[in-house]
């Protein structure tokens, strides 16, 4: 299913937004690993002990989602799609998962939450954002977070400077298309009046700034981008109410393990005090399995979502949530779960290391 969508996003789309949304850094390596590591491990089921009424739902900081599938943030969703963002929020809504919406939207946030609310009465929508270091900068972004009614903050911190997208370089890909722009970015302090900002990002930003953040705001702030056991611990420490496993999908550095190896480490720094999600080559109900298994809350999606939207707008993305899902639910079924805590890491081998 998700292959079939993949083709036909790839049809839908400019052959150079298609590389934007599909591509990596460097040899794309980390890109190709994402997915091979989930290929390279495998689940001994458990048996008799399952339950044909299974409840899929997790409770996260910022909101409960139906199942423990999560839209990931990723940027500029009008390239996709002319309903672009408000499309997404919509499908997420529908099926009642946890959308975090970036600040790299081509729609505004307190829309994207509008079109969210439009399908569902308390939809869960999260504000993905960087530590800007422009004065005032990321303080107004949290502001417009929380008056738009988003339930956490999730601050990407594996990006002290922008990855080095091989195929946009080769393509010349650098700027929005005419009538397109970050929408969040607009009316920024030190901003041109009426115009948008730069994202900013920088190497000089510290745990101190991320401190700030979260004695800022009422609202749980999440953090992204964690690979080192001993950055998951420091997160706790400075207040994180969660941790996201994740290499950005393979677009940052293409030295890094894929995340799915990088997990099991970080759930043990965490020790159960705040829950952890992962993203990155999730592509399958089984691989939802082997994450939530080795001890993921839940596991995010970006590319995915991103092809259904292209292929489809809602009812594309709809289809991505759903099919996923029920993946999940039969994988669970078969391993003899009722829900999701039920799998757990002493249920996964690696292929051809069994026992
Ligand atoms: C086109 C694209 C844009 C992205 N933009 C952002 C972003 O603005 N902020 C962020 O934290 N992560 C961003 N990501 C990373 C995703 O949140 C996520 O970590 C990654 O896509 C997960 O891997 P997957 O695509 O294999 O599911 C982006 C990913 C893609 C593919
Ligand atoms: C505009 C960028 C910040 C989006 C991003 O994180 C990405 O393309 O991976």
């Amino acid at each position: 299913m998700l292959a079939r969508l993949h083709e036909e996003a790839r049809r839908a789309l400019d052959p150079v937004h298609h590389d934007y949304y599909a591509g990596g850094v460097g040899a794309e390596v980390v890109l190709a690993e994402n997915e091979a590591a989930f290929a390279r491990l495998a689940l001994l089921p458990r048996v008799l002990r399952g339950s044909s009424r299974r409840d899929l739902a997790v409770d996260l900081p910022g909101g409960r989602s139906a199942a423990p599938v999560v839209v990931s943030p990723t940027a500029f969703h009008r390239l996709a799609h002319p309903d672009g963002e408000v499309a997404t929020a919509r499908a997420a809504a529908a099926a009642g998962a946890v959308l975090i919406t970036g600040v790299a939207s081509t729609t505004a946030v307190d829309e994207v939450v509008a079109g969210a609310r439009s399908v569902a009465s308390h939809p869960a929508v999260w504000f993905q954002l960087y530590l800007d270091p422009a004065p005032g900068v990321t303080d107004s972004l949290v502001g417009r977070a929380e008056d738009a009614g988003c339930g956490a903050l999730v601050v990407t911190v594996d990006s002290p400077v922008f990855g080095r997208h091989t195929r946009d370089a080769a393509n010349g890909f650098h700027d929005l298309p005419a009538g397109l722009a970050a929408a969040n970015m607009r009316d920024l302090p030190g901003g041109p009046p009426g115009g948008t900002r730069d994202i900013g990002m920088s190497a000089d930003q510290s745990w101190d700034d991320l401190r700030r953040v979260v004695e800022r705001t009422d609202l749980p702030v999440w953090v992204k981008g964690v690979l080192h056991p001993a950055d998951a611990a420091e997160a706790v420490a400075v207040g994180a109410a969660g941790v996201v496993v994740s290499n950005h999908g393979g677009r940052q550095f293409d030295v890094v393990p894929a995340a799915v190896d990088a997990l099991p480490a970080v759930v043990d720094a965490v020790a159960g005090r705040v829950p952890v999600l992962l993203d990155g080559g999730v592509h399958g109900g089984g691989d939802v399995a082997l994450a939530l298994a080795l001890g993921a809350r839940a596991v995010g999606v970006g590319r995915p979502v991103l092809w259904g939207l292209a292929a489809a707008g809602e009812a594309g993305v709809r289809q991505v949530l759903d099919s996923l899902v029920d993946e999940f639910d039969h994988a669970l079924a078969l391993c003899g779960g009722q829900r999701p805590s039920d799998l757990t890491r002493d249920m996964v081998v690696r292929r051809g290391a069994f026992g």
